[in-house]
């Protein structure tokens, strides 16, 4: 049934499919390997409009996203980080913990510019299409948002890195971020020439990447209890 509230939404073209298939396949979290130079505003924005046309439960679009250009906030995004990372070395053992301290784990000064995504949980109001019986399905759509960006972004040549290791309190007081108001990610971005071909904890022995085959499960679970 065709009427016009609805759009074509056969397979794309093969030209089409590889382009999707390969901004997703070489997409990579990024570290070292930005340039000094500005992103232009309209690769900016259209990233930002990707990110944007995310999924949300209930469309509740829970996202903001604080760009943040300064180097003076971002050099104390830094200290925030590197404070938390000393701490994060600490949990690590043995030759993992050598490991640990030689892996470059964020690209927050190099990178021209960070973006802290956050998610407002009152954004639709108490009650929720779809998140009435999960209360973690708004921080689920921002990273769906997130997600977005990091292949828009692939496909406009920008590189993104996704750092974590913060103490929450840091990065709120750092931004001015209310607590009812939830951090979940700050963002790295600049222009790349390069990336590394496959995750670069796995090129440095972290870890590699599993096989599919042992993670998908036939009409229940299958893995240990
Ligand atoms: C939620 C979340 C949080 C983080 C990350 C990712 C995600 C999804 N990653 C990046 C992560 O290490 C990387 O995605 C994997 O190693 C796989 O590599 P590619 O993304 O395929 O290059 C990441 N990397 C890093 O160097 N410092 C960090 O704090 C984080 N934090």
């Amino acid at each position: 049934m065709q009427t016009d509230l609805m759009t074509e939404a056969g397979a794309f073209s093969e030209e089409e499919r590889a382009a999707v298939y390969r901004a997703i396949m070489t997409r990579r979290d990024v570290r070292d390997e930005f340039l000094p130079d500005p992103i232009e505003e309209d690769v900016l924005w259209r990233i930002l409009t990707a990110a944007h046309h995310a999924p949300s439960v209930g469309f509740m679009q829970p996202w903001n996203f604080i760009l943040v250009r300064d180097e003076a906030r971002r050099k104390a995004v830094w200290q925030a980080f590197s404070k938390a990372n000393d701490e994060a070395a600490g949990l690590f053992e043995g030759e993992k913990a050598t490991l640990y301290r030689n892996l470059k784990l964020e690209g927050i000064l190099k990178a021209p510019l960070g973006i802290c995504v956050t998610c407002d949980p009152d954004r639709a109001g108490p009650v929720v299409l779809g998140r009435t019986h999960n209360p973690r399905m708004d921080s689920y759509s921002t990273v769906c948002a997130i997600q977005n960006l990091w292949l828009a972004a692939r496909t406009e040549g920008i590189g993104l890195g996704w750092v974590s290791i913060f103490h929450d309190a840091d990065l709120r007081a750092i931004l001015g971020i209310p607590d009812r108001i939830e951090i979940v990610g700050w963002l790295c971005l600049g222009k790349v020439r390069e990336l590394y071909a496959e995750p670069e904890l796995q090129v440095k022995g972290w870890r590699k990447r599993l096989a599919l085959e042992d993670l998908v499960f036939e009409e229940g679970w299958q893995g240990p209890s």
